[in-house]
C-alpha cells in the first residue's frame, strides 16, 4: 500500500481540562476529496488548526507525506505544501483580483524574482483565474467582489501556491444556492489534481458533492464512509437529528 498524504493517530487537543480532540484517527490518501462533518462544537476548526500548526496536540501525531508536522511551525507546514482557507477573509481589498492572485503565486518564487518588474500573467495564475471562472473580473479590486467570488479568489490564491493539501473551512458558508452550487464544481474541479479536505455543515452540498465523509463527534471520529453510509448511520442521525429538535436546520434528512 502506498503511503498516505496525511495520516494522524491519536490526536488529542486540550484546552485547560476540556478535551477539544480525543483521540482523533485520520488517514486522507492522495487525490481525495474528504468531507468532515460533525455538528458545532465538534472538533472539526481545532483538527484543522493543529494540521497546520495553528494549535499543538496534546497527545498524538500528524504525519504528511511520511513527515511530522508536530512542533513545526505555520510558515514551515505551508512550505511544506499544506494550504488552508479560514472562515474569516483574507484578500487584499484595495489589489485588484490578478494582483492578489500574483502575491499568493510569489510565495513560491524566490526574492530575487519579486524585485524585477513582472511582465504579463504566470501560468500559474492564468490557470488560477481559469479554474475560479474569476477571468473577467482579473482587474478589479478585491473589495468589490461578492461574497461567492471572494471565496473563489482565496481558493484561487491558495491554489497559485501549489499545495499538495488543501483544507477548506466552510467555503459555502453564506453564500446563495447558485454560489454553493459553482462552489461545488470548483472543488470537483480542483480535487482533480490536488487533496482536498472539506470542513462543511450544509447537508444538501454533501449530497450533490461529497463522496468519502469523516463524522466527528465531540472530538472523536464517530464514522467514515460515502454520504449514503454516513447518512443511514443511526448515530449520526441522532446527532443531526437531535439537533433538529432543537431547531438545527443542517438535519440528515
Ligand atoms: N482556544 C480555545 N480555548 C478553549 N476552548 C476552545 C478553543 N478552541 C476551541 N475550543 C472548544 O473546542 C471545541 C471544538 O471547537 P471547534 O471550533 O474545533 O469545533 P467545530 O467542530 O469546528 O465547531 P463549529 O462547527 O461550530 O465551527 C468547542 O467546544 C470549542 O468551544
Amino acid at each position: 500500500m502506498t503511503e498516505p498524504l496525511l495520516d494522524i493517530r491519536g490526536l488529542e487537543v486540550a484546552f485547560g481540562g476540556f478535551r477539544a480532540l480525543d483521540g482523533v484517527d485520520l488517514t486522507v490518501g492522495r487525490g481525495e476529496l474528504r468531507f468532515l462533518i460533525g455538528p458545532n462544537g465538534a472538533g472539526k476548526t481545532t483538527l484543522i488548526d493543529v494540521i497546520t500548526g495553528l494549535t499543538k496536540p496534546t497527545a498524538g501525531t500528524v504525519r504528511f507525506e511520511g513527515q511530522d508536522l508536530a512542533g513545526r511551525r505555520e510558515h514551515e507546514i505551508v512550505r511544506l505544501g499544506v494550504g488552508r482557507t479560514f472562515q474569516t477573509s483574507v484578500v487584499f481589498e484595495e489589489l485588484t483580483v490578478l494582483e492578489n492572485l500574483d502575491l499568493a503565486a510569489s510565495f513560491r518564487r524566490p526574492l530575487w524574482s519579486l524585485l524585477r518588474r513582472r511582465r504579463g500573467v504566470s501560468e500559474e495564475v492564468a490557470a488560477a483565474l481559469e479554474t475560479t471562472g474569476l477571468a473577467g473580473l482579473a482587474g478589479s479590486r478585491a473589495g468589490v467582489l461578492s461574497h461567492g467570488q471572494r471565496q473563489w479568489l482565496e481558493i484561487g490564491m491558495l491554489i497559485v501556491q501549489r499545495p499538495r493539501l488543501l483544507l477548506l473551512d466552510e467555503p459555502v458558508a453564506g453564500m446563495s444556492s447558485g454560489e454553493r452550487e459553482r462552489t461545488g464544481e470548483l472543488l470537483t474541479e480542483v480535487a482533480r489534481d490536488h487533496t482536498v479536505v472539506v470542513v462543511e455543515h450544509d447537508m444538501d452540498f454533501l449530497r450533490r458533492y461529497a463522496s468519502q465523509v469523516t463524522v466527528l463527534h465531540e472530538g472523536r471520529v464517530l464514522t467514515e464512509g460515502s454520504v449514503e453510509q454516513v447518512r443511514a448511520d443511526p448515530r449520526v442521525q441522532e446527532i443531526y437529528l437531535g439537533r433538529a429538535r432543537e431547531g438545527a436546520e443542517d438535519a440528515v434528512r
